[in-house]
């Protein structure tokens, strides 16, 4: 099922739409974390860190569920709790509160519930240090919406954050779960439903449909994939393995000097046009070196594109883009290559590029995004950080050109080759190398 992902300010909008009270969301929240606990031990020793927003709220609404449970629960509390839903969650705890500081002892179940979507600066050194002692002695930790530390919009790590084994998120994902670094720190993440409506057009990419493949099809309606061979023979071959493993129909070559060991089904030639007609798509950029020509070559033709690589650095103008039918698949190199510094977070910048370009980016990294001009955006799930290898750029580049030449939309090839190639990593083990991916990719048909 596709999660959807929420900035802060779609949340709180989301928080006072809801049809319940802001209380009760927060009781749900609370109820939601208990049950997260409960599932992954049986009843122990708790510590829940309280801070004084809403974050805190929910942990003392979780407190009261978990001794319910018959967990022998203590609560540490930063401060006393500011807003109106803490200090009634407060309230209804009838146990002590101690105060959080340097000689707060461990618990084997730590739940984090000091700061969520609220916090505004780093917390204070010896908080952290405080935080990072208490979750090292932990055996289950796990995070309050988000881990403490962590800015929601950007991911960006505020001070020193530990490695959760759980974090749960409130009514919806958030960016900071799903970018880097923060997502490193997030372990496992869940989504609990508290009953927001939780709408938006960013989104955790999921398992693709795939458009079937006609039992009485030939080897166009598979997809021809089109690829224009530059110098560099290694990822020319690795992208057009990929194209060809991931069931395009028929994968062709335009190449001066025949690549050797490529299998004999992926068609090699110096003839051809990239004017015809069964051309499902053309991939241009693995290996192809300092050809520019090759750019203004492929943007004559009147078929979808894959610009990876060195394509992207010498594409020279993003608006030479528009009108045409692109995906571009830059990584952080070759996105500051075309479109300069942008501002804002990661998926500020892949909106920005997309937007500029008026075509699908594909903005890669250990947190991969897809940015549709249209605002969508596509948030890959966590995959091996095995995949920073030189080539595994060149297989996810073949995998797209197939998707988008079997007829799939260009934004719904580029999530789903993502979704793809980072299960193919998984599969593959680590270390890996590109061409374990290819053998490791799921069955697509
Ligand atoms: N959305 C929903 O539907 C629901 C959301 N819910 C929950 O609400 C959470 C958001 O709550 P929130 O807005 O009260 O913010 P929260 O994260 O508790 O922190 C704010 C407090 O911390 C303080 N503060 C900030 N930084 C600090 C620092 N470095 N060091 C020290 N203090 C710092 C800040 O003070 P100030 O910045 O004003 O000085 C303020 O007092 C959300 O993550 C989820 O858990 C659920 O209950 C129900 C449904
Ligand atoms: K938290």
């Amino acid at each position: 099922m596709t999660r959807t992902i929420l900035t802060l300010e779609q949340m709180r909008e989301a928080e006072q739409a809801a049809e319940c009270s802001l209380g009760e969301l927060m009781e749900r929240a609370g109820e939601a974390l208990a049950e997260a606990v409960a599932l992954g031990s049986a009843p122990r020793a708790v510590l829940v860190l309280a801070g004084p927003g809403n974050n805190g709220g929910d942990g003392y609404v979780a407190a009261r569920h978990l001794r319910d449970r018959g967990f022998d629960v203590r609560i540490a509390a930063l401060a006393d709790p500011k807003s109106d839903l803490a200090v009634d969650a407060r309230t209804a705890w009838d146990g002590e509160v101690e105060r959080l500081g340097d000689d707060t002892k461990p618990a084997p179940i730590l739940i984090d519930c000091l700061f969520g979507t609220g916090l505004s600066r780093p917390l204070d050194d010896a908080l952290a240090a405080t935080l990072m002692r208490l979750a090292e002695r932990a055996e289950f930790t796990i995070a309050c919406d988000l881990p403490s530390g962590i800015e929601t919009d950007s991911g960006a790590l505020l001070s020193d954050v530990p490695e959760y084994d759980l974090t749960l998120a409130l009514g919806a994902l958030k960016p900071a779960h799903r970018l880097s670094p923060a997502m490193r720190h997030c372990g496992q993440v869940a989504v609990a439903d508290i009953g927001i409506d939780a709408a938006s057009d960013w989104f955790e990419i999921a398992e693709p449909v795939l458009p079937p493949a006609r039992p009485e099809g030939h080897k166009y309606d598979r997809g021809l994939v089109q690829l224009l061979a530059g110098e560099m023979p290694g990822a020319i071959a690795l992208a057009a393995k990929a194209a060809a493993r991931s069931g395009a129909g028929y994968v062709r070559l335009f190449t001066s000097q025949p690549i050797e060991g490529l299998p004999d089904a992926i068609v090699q030639t110096d003839q051809g046009s990239v004017q015809d007609e069964r051309i499902g798509c053309l991939l241009v950029g693995p290996g192809m070196g300092d050809i520019p020509v090759l750019i203004t070559l492929a943007l004559t033709a009147p078929k979808p594109i894959v610009f990876d690589a060195d394509a992207i650095r010498h594409v020279g103008d993003p608006e030479r883009l528009v009108g045409h039918d692109v995906i571009l698949t830059p990584h952080e190199g070759e996105l500051k290559a075309l479109f300069g510094d942008i501002e804002g977070s990661k998926a500020d910048r892949a909106l920005v590029a997309a937007q500029r370009c008026q075509n699908v980016v594909v903005y890669k990294g250990a947190d991969t995004l897809v940015a549709a001009p249209d605002g969508r955006l596509g948030f890959a799930p966590p995959a091996p950080s095995a995949l920073a290898t030189a080539g595994t750029g060149d297989v996810l580049s073949g995998i797209i050109a197939t998707l988008r030449a079997r007829g799939m939309d260009a934004f719904e090839a580029a999530c789903a080759g993502v979704w793809i190639h980072g299960r193919a990593a998984e599969r593959a083990g680590d270390p890996l190398i590109a061409d374990d991916l290819i053998a490791a990719l799921p069955d697509l048909t």
